[in-house]
């Protein structure tokens, strides 16, 4: 399993206790707010760019924040590794720590773990991201957001004026290291129908073996490929989220392109 290098720092850990499900290694990539080293660019207060399925997991972070201070005795009953909100949410000590730490700069701490078959192309989702100014965005990439329109991710603007510290871990880690990630991402290539059946595999070890509740989308990747390639239609990717209950994107890290499909089972946690 190929494991790529797109951060500014990585940390190789070596996990105290087994993994429910043993991974070879476990490496994890992190940006470190609120400069980055290498450019000094000051760390974006806007989520991701358009198209991505980070900036919809990073709405739907902010729209479970916007609940829970609408109703203080979520937080109060959230705690550190293994309770879930009834928003579908689950907060880590590290999440209560980062944001107090970082009052000052509100920087938050947001752990995405992208899990799927091999050779689906999450490594070059997690690059791309970084790649497309996820992590340093403008004032430009700022302005671009505020105009789009019948965006439905966006109605969470607002709070996703807070900054986000970053960690992708990209390596099907799935077990103890899942307590710590606030959002995840199984990936299908729209070319590989073997991985297409991989995501309810995945989708089953986070929700039945762990009982973890975690925000997940459903992405299939690779959607600049020629039809003939195509093996996965856009339908089936987005009947089996909507079955899942989880946000369905089509999405082309080559290309950065993609659009948002449906999820309204999930949703309707929030509406
Ligand atoms: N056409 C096209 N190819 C892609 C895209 N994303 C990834 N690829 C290609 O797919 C192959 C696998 O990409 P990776 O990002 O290494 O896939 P991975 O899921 O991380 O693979 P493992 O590390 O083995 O788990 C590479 O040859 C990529 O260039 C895409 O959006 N479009």
């Amino acid at each position: 399993m190929a494991t790529s290098i797109y951060s500014l720092n990585k940390i190789d850990e070596t996990p105290t206790t087994p993994l429910a499900v043993p991974i070879p290694s476990c490496s994890r990539f992190v940006i470190r707010s609120p400069q980055c080293p290498a450019c000094y660019a000051p760390p974006s207060s806007v989520s991701p760019i358009q198209n991505l399925a980070l900036e919809t997991l990073l709405a739907y972070w902010g729209e479970a924040r916007e609940k829970k201070e609408q109703f203080p005795e979520l937080k109060r009953n959230t705690s550190p590794t293994n309770s879930s909100s009834s928003s579908g949410f689950e907060e880590s000590e590290d999440l209560h720590n980062s944001s107090s730490q970082n009052e000052d700069c509100c920087i938050q701490k947001f752990n995405i773990a992208i899990l799927g078959a091999s050779g689906v192309g999450k490594s070059r989702l997690a690059r791309t991201q970084y790649l497309n100014r996820l992590f340093f965005g403008t004032i430009e990439d700022n302005k671009e957001l505020s105009i789009r329109e019948n965006d439905d991710s966006r109605r969470s603007d607002p709070e996703l004026q807070a900054k986000f510290m970053i960690e992708i871990l990209d390596n099907n880690i799935i077990g103890q290291d899942l307590n710590e990630v606030h959002g995840v991402i199984i990936a299908y290539s729209i070319s590989d129908y073997e991985s297409f059946l991989e995501v309810e595999k995945f989708f089953k070890e986070i929700k039945g073996v762990y009982q973890k509740e975690v925000p997940i989308i459903v992405v299939a990747t690779k959607s600049d490929l020629e039809s003939s390639k195509r093996m996965v239609s856009t339908k089936d990717g987005e009947i089996l989220a909507n079955r899942l209950g989880c946000l369905f994107m089509e999405v082309s890290a080559k290309k950065n392109k993609g659009f948002y499909g449906i999820g309204a089972a999930h949703r309707k946690e929030y509406d």
